[in-house]
């Protein structure tokens, strides 16, 4: 019951359509004690004494009960309808708007497919049983009490032999729920690994073709299947263990009144008449008793799927506003970003950054270099405070960024990262995505920036191409010239570039931080790029190995020192011959084609070093 009290809130709201559908399903329960004395009265007052002429006014109430008691089902399914949708809406609605906070530490972790099939089929378990499972259960119990009164009503004594065995049969209900809890818990987790396993090799249906481990992938999918199957056996196991024994205890009854209504009938303790409605009462209480199961079915399923809801809606927010937090506004902000001796490592694991320190006053553009796993990212990451950090503080403007409003912090930095995501929707919908109510001509200027334009005019539908999941399939390099336009069109007073130009070519590149210079212009700038080339125009380089600084400066400050940056600069421009010179980076046109992909290849091979 804890589940459900926790859930409340969700329906508590809708109690009219609650109260409502249980006062219908109550007064319907009640008109179903009218048949069995009906048949009292049809025995014992219109056969045995003859009086015929009374059969036509006892069918037509008969017929009048029936439509009454159709009426009050079908407004007890309206209203419980009504409030199932309601509360599943409120529930859905309320799960997502948690998966839209929760922290990024959360989604290192979490599974797609749990999370679809939390949303989907434990949501829907509690739907049927807030809806009609509870009113039902509630029914079963009232239809035993209301029976109950009436057996005693007619004899007292039958009525307690009868029922003997129902404390047994609650007993027994009992033991099953116990017992079938567990089983239904595992099953509903079977359930989220078989949507996991789904979803992730849909996901990674080209992985998959391109390593042609088909087969692999089937024989994966059909373990975790047999583990379903496995759980829905042992759930019949137990359904089948304690099935038999219920329905034992229920035909007793039968037998029992059978032998000893037969006797007070014989011994005139008991008309015919009473003994049949009693016989009718029976199966009106053991009739519900035999769905005790099904109930109970329904019942611990709802508790299993409301402790996953529960689950996600109770997952601890690690990164969120404090009580009274800074709104970052746009005019005023200048953008003046520090690190103040920061570290940082993910979870418990080691250290991604150890004691980075940076002054970006408004408008500069920092550039950072480093091997794979060096701690670029994570700079950029405590940055937008995806994360906490550990030591040490990050601050805009001098406040600390755990003190801003998290909404206002990200909205003034706008990302472009270098794994691109495109929504299943128009491209012109999917650049406008950086900026509400982003006019045409904004989504045309950013695309133009970021050299997406001519490419999209020559779409066959322009900007209302879709792309994404459903849409037409783009080149990585034109994705994250949208991805850029996105960004771009945000007008952010901290711009970041993270491997931002990694999928186009050198002569696009090149293009494109054309853009990105005028753009630049008055906006505080990280770049993180394996080419120097990209990096080269910042105005501080730092240069990251194990999440320490091991360099910082200018491009030829650093090109004048012994040490890693000039490494990487004489591996990319190793094809030239006067790579020793600090100019040479400098000294590369990107109108030579050629030149300018020479030096692409090598990043591409011995880069590989670096990314
Ligand atoms: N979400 C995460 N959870 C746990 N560890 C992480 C996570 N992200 C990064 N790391 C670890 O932190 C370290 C720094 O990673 P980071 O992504 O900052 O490197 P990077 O320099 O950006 O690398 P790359 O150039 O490959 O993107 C690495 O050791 C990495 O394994």
């Amino acid at each position: 019951m804890e589940v459900f009290k926790q859930l409340k809130e969700f329906y508590w709201v809708e109690k009219k359509y609650l109260v409502s559908s249980i006062l219908c399903l109550m007064a319907a329960t009640a008109l179903g004690l009218v048949y069995p004395n009906m048949l009292r009265i049809l025995i014992d007052d219109v056969i045995m004494k003859n009086r015929f002429e009374l059969v036509p006014a006892l069918s037509l109430s008969l017929v009048g009960v029936i439509a009454l008691k159709s009426t009050l089902q079908f407004f007890h399914g309206f209203f419980g309808g009504r409030l199932g949708n309601r509360v599943a809406y409120r529930l859905r609605n309320a799960c997502y708007d948690k998966l839209q906070y929760l922290s990024f530490r959360y989604y290192d972790n979490a599974k797609t497919g749990d999370l679809m099939s939390r949303l989907t089929a434990d949501l829907e378990a509690l739907r049927n049983f807030i809806g009609f499972g509870f009113a039902q259960i509630l029914n079963m119990i009232l239809m035993v009490i209301f029976g109950g009164i009436m057996m005693l009503s007619i004899n007292w004594q039958l009525t307690l032999l009868t029922l003997v065995t129902i404390p047994l049969l609650s007993f027994t209900a009992l033991r099953l729920e116990k017992s079938i809890h567990p089983a239904f818990r595992e099953m509903r987790l079977a359930m989220s690994r078989l949507t996991t396993a789904v979803q992730e090799n849909i996901t990674g249906v080209r992985t998959v073709k391109s390593f042609a481990r088909e087969s692999h992938e089937v024989n994966k999918f059909a373990e975790k299947s047999n583990d379903y199957q496995e759980n829905q056996i042992s759930v019949s196991r137990v359904w089948g263990r304690y099935f038999p024994i219920m329905e034992l205890l229920a035909n007793i009854s039968a037998v029992i009144l059978l032998i000893s209504g037969g006797i007070f009938v014989i011994h005139d303790k008991l008309s015919i008449g009473e003994f049949v409605a009693f016989f009718s009462l029976t199966w009106y209480i053991i009739g519900p008793m035999w769905g005790i199961g099904f109930h109970i079915n329904n019942y611990t399923q709802s508790k299993a799927s409301g402790e996953r809801m529960l689950e996600l809606l109770n997952e601890y927010v690690h990164v969120k506003n404090v009580e009274h937090p800074v709104v970052l506004s746009g005019d005023a902000m200048k953008g003046h970003v520090r690190y103040d001796n920061v570290s940082f490592g993910y979870g418990d694991g080691p250290m991604a950054l150890t004691n980075f320190a940076l002054d970006a006053a408004p408008g500069k553009v920092i550039g950072l270099l480093g091997g794979t796993g060096s701690g670029k990212s994570t700079v950029i990451q405590l940055l937008m405070r995806a994360y906490d950090v550990k030591q040490g503080k990050v601050t805009i403007d001098g406040i600390d960024v755990r003190e801003l409003d998290i909404e206002s912090l990200r909205g003034a930095i706008a990302p472009v990262f270098q794994e691109t995501f495109l929504f299943s929707a128009s491209i012109r919908n999917n650049i406008a995505y950086g900026m509400k109510d982003a006019t045409m001509e904004q989504i045309v200027k950013a695309a133009k920036l970021a050299k997406a334009h001519d490419f999209i005019m020559e779409l066959p539908l322009g900007y209302d191409t879709v792309v994404g999941e459903r849409g037409m399939g783009l080149s990585g390099g034109q994705k994250q010239r949208i991805s850029i336009a996105r960004a771009l069109i945000r007008n952010p007073r901290i711009l970041i570039l993270d491997d931002a130009t990694s999928a186009v070519d050198m002569e696009t590149e090149h293009e494109i931080q054309a853009g990105f210079r005028e753009l630049m212009a008055g906006r505080t700038t990280f770049v993180i790029a394996h080419r120097i080339s990209s990096l080269r125009h910042a105005d501080e380089i730092i240069v990251l190995d194990n999440g320490r600084i091991v360099q910082r400066g200018t491009h030829e400050q650093l090109l004048a020192v012994n040490g890693t940056y000039r490494d990487v600069y004489r591996i990319q421009y190793a094809d030239r011959p006067d790579n020793d010179s600090a100019t040479a980076a400098d000294a590369w046109i990107p109108g030579e084609p050629e030149r300018g992909f020479a030096g692409q290849k090598q990043v591409q091979s011995e880069g590989r070093l670096y990314h």
